[in-house]
């Protein structure tokens, strides 16, 4: 008998479901590819192969399932529990809960980097380094060699950073990455290999793994074939979501893990790739069906259920122009809407005050705030709306934006637990010495080349003589350390220990003490939700809450809000109707890529992605003329923009185009009529 939830699936997404199932454990099948267009029901097809292989007797603890976000993770184990609920009823749940490594590439590189610290020579309490304390890392080292009082200008510590990180997760030697991507660093590269050794054996001395690493030392790890061997085995089946955007790194790790790629399946979509930034590449899609032998079956799902026709002809329009396309075009049986909107308006104000006064209308006819979202490319574009919407008191959230952990009181309590997890760690040493009043960056050095050198750092800690003015802030920050490092401290009671020695250094170091206690309450709730201390900080590091939203925080869960994101946070999802700011050049494309041919690309492939989030209605708005960033709140620097160019004219048949507020005949007339005096006519006529 064939599961209900199969008859739901259509024919090709029912070939890549049930692709190799039901073989015994050890006889999975060969590889797969699922080429899957936009709302072509991708997530939902990796999840109902996820249940039917449970289903169908796999191990769910031997199913390694690989997200782009830890979001992405959950919401993947929720639906795979829906389905099989149908099938194993209340045996389901424990089924779901026992899919244990679903996460997402790095998440799970920490976790297996812990099982084998030891057999790989690494020091299991390792902490990881988000990209700002990595940047502070790599700085760190830039003064010590002398690099940052050059004559002419060495790249600054961010630029350092992110060409060790494209160099590392790209493969490729660093003199290319200077030729292809930073030629105006290119007479560096000397020092620059300086820097980056100084880099890793800081790292190395303080126990540290910043995110690239978390992939280095994997790849290295399964460069063994002993280890890749004991790793691979570990899963029957390993299913790997968005593999447009994943690097190069991430399919060596794949591929010494699963050689014959037996039991191996990745799903994406060459014309979503938006993450080439991160070293991405959509070469790792394209090569994959030819890199086993037999080859890689491949699958194509081109039939889109998101998108009514319109919206899709639009959105077809624009990626058929892409330079290099190697999907299909999309097709739905979704009846034809409204033709998505193009719309003029004057400025930023009255972009905020269209979408305000539109999305309450659709709210009228039924359609909740939720199901509604205002894309945009760059988390600043959304300044004046989150105004408008907060005076007009509609609640909502914003994905993308400032991130929750970047706020200082947060990285504070961070560095408290990081450095009671890993006292090597300087980044998080320093920023929690200079908390002490009386403590400046040469005495906090001081100390931490102390302690660096006993192999108990803690304990020597506890032996240094109290710094002149810290007072009893000394002996209470000792023993705060001594209690978090004891092992049979509690968690989550050590968040609370720390947030309770830290809140008198908040209030006397922060003005608005209050707003940023509630932040640590915040934080300490999130911190309930993990098993360990290390569990904690490795995730959060990883995967930030990528959510904030305005002073009030975050609306309960069964409340109505509308949603901001950025494009890039809103892969994934769909609405019933999406509005998109700022819809012109300059900003999409934005003018801070390096404008070279592929980074436009990627630009059109974003657009791309924020019009196949509409279900039903779509509108890109273009103001005629808006404020820049870069200049204090009533800065009157402005520009006036033009129409986005992967919208050229040939695509305007598939909008309807409009201007709002309305003209009316008769207003513009009146207006015509109503000038009073010709400048333009009176400075012609001055020199004649
Ligand atoms: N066989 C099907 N029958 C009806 N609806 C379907 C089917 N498969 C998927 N859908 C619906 O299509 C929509 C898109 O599915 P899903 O979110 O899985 O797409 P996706 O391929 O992950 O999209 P994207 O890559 O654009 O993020 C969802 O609303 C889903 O319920």
């Amino acid at each position: 008998m064939v599961a209900a939830y199969l008859e739901k699936l259509n024919e090709q997404q029912r070939l890549a479901v049930e692709h190799g199932v039901g073989l015994p454990a050890d006889k999975a099948g060969g590889p797969l590819l699922i080429i899957a267009g936009a709302g072509s029901g991708k997530t939902n097809t990796l999840a109902h192969r996820v249940a039917h292989l449970i289903v169908n007797g796999a191990d769910p603890r031997r199913i390694l399932l690989m997200t782009f976000s830890r979001r992405a993770a959950s919401e993947m184990s929720r639906r795979v529990e829906r389905i099989c609920k149908q099938v194993l009823a209340s045996n389901a749940a424990i089924m779901t809960d026992a899919l244990v490594w679903a996460g997402t590439f790095h998440g799970i590189g920490a976790r297996l980097l812990r099982i084998y610290a030891e057999q790989i020579g690494l020091n299991v309490d390792f902490t990881i380094h988000d990209r700002a304390d990595s940047a502070d890392l790599m700085n760190l080292v830039r003064h010590e060699l002398g690099l940052s009082k050059t004559e002419t200008r060495f790249p600054t510590k961010g630029t350092c950073l992110s060409i060790y990180s494209r160099t590392v997760n790209s493969e490729t030697p660093l003199s290319e990455v200077l030729r292809n991507r930073y030629p105006w660093v290119s007479e560096w590269e000397q020092q620059l290999k300086q820097l980056f050794t100084g880099y890793v054996e800081a790292k190395q001395a303080q126990n540290i793994l910043d995110y690239d690493d978390l992939l280095l030392y994997w790849a290295q790890m399964v460069g063994d074939p002993e280890l890749a061997e004991d790793i691979g085995n570990r899963f029957d089946h390993i299913l790997v979501d968005e593999y447009q955007d994943t690097n190069r790194l991430q399919s060596s790790v794949l591929m010494a893990m699963k050689p014959g790629g037996r039991g191996l399946t990745v799903v994406g979509d060459d014309a979503q790739s938006i993450y080439s930034f991160r070293a991405a590449t959509v070469r790792n899609i394209l090569d994959f069906p030819k890199a086993f032998s037999p080859a890689a079956d491949v699958i194509t799902l081109d039939r889109n259920y998101r998108s009514t026709q319109t919206i899709l002809a639009a959105a077809n329009g624009v990626i058929d122009l892409a330079r290099e396309r190697f999907t299909k075009n999309l097709w739905t049986n979704r009846p034809s809407g409204e033709r998505p909107r193009l719309l003029t308006v004057k400025d930023d104000n009255d972009q905020a005050s269209y979408i305000v006064e539109q999305v309450l209308a659709n709210r009228e006819t039924g359609m909740m705030l939720k199901q509604q979202a205002v894309l945009f490319r760059s988390s600043s574009h959304s300044g004046p709306l989150e105004v408008e919407l907060t005076r007009r008191n509609i609640p909502y959230v914003k994905f993308g934006g400032l991130k929750f952990l970047d706020s200082a009181h947060v990285k504070d309590i961070l560095a408290v637990l990081r450095f009671a997890q890993n006292p090597l760690d300087r980044v998080a040493g320093f920023r929690l010495l200079q908390m002490l009043p009386g403590i400046g960056p040469q005495t906090a050095g001081r100390i931490l080349d102390t302690i660096a050198a006993d192999p108990e750092p803690l304990v020597s800690l506890a032996e240094v003589p109290p710094p002149p003015k810290t007072g009893e802030d000394w002996a209470h920050f000792v023993e705060l350390l001594a209690g978090l490092r004891q092992s049979g401290s509690q968690w989550p009671l050590e968040i609370a220990e720390a947030r309770a020695w830290y809140e008198p250094h908040l209030d006397r170091i922060h003005e608005d003490a209050e707003t940023r206690k509630s932040d640590l309450l915040q934080l300490e709730q999130i911190a309930s939700g993990y098993p360990s201390r290390e569990r904690f900080l490795t995730e959060l590091t990883l995967d930030p809450p990528d959510a904030t939203s305005d002073q009030a925080g975050m609306p309960l869960l069964d409340e109505d809000y509308l949603i901001l994101s950025t494009i890039h946070s809103a892969k994934g999802q769909e609405w019933r109707s999406v509005f998109m700011l700022n819809v012109v050049d300059g900003c999409i494309p934005s003018d801070l890529g390096t404008g070279t041919t592929e980074d436009i690309e990627e630009e059109r492939r974003l657009l791309y992605v924020a019009m196949t989030r509409a279900k039903d209605s779509l509108t890109l708005v273009m103001p005629q003329r808006f404020f820049t960033g870069g200049q204090h709140a009533q800065g009157d620097r402005h520009i006036y923009a033009s129409r986005t160019r992967f919208i050229p004219a040939t695509l305007l048949q598939f909008f309807e185009t409009a201007t709002w507020p309305a003209v009316s005949a008769a207003a513009s007339e009146r207006s015509a009529r109503q000038i009073r005096i010709d400048v333009a006519a009176r400075m012609k006529t001055m020199w004649k």
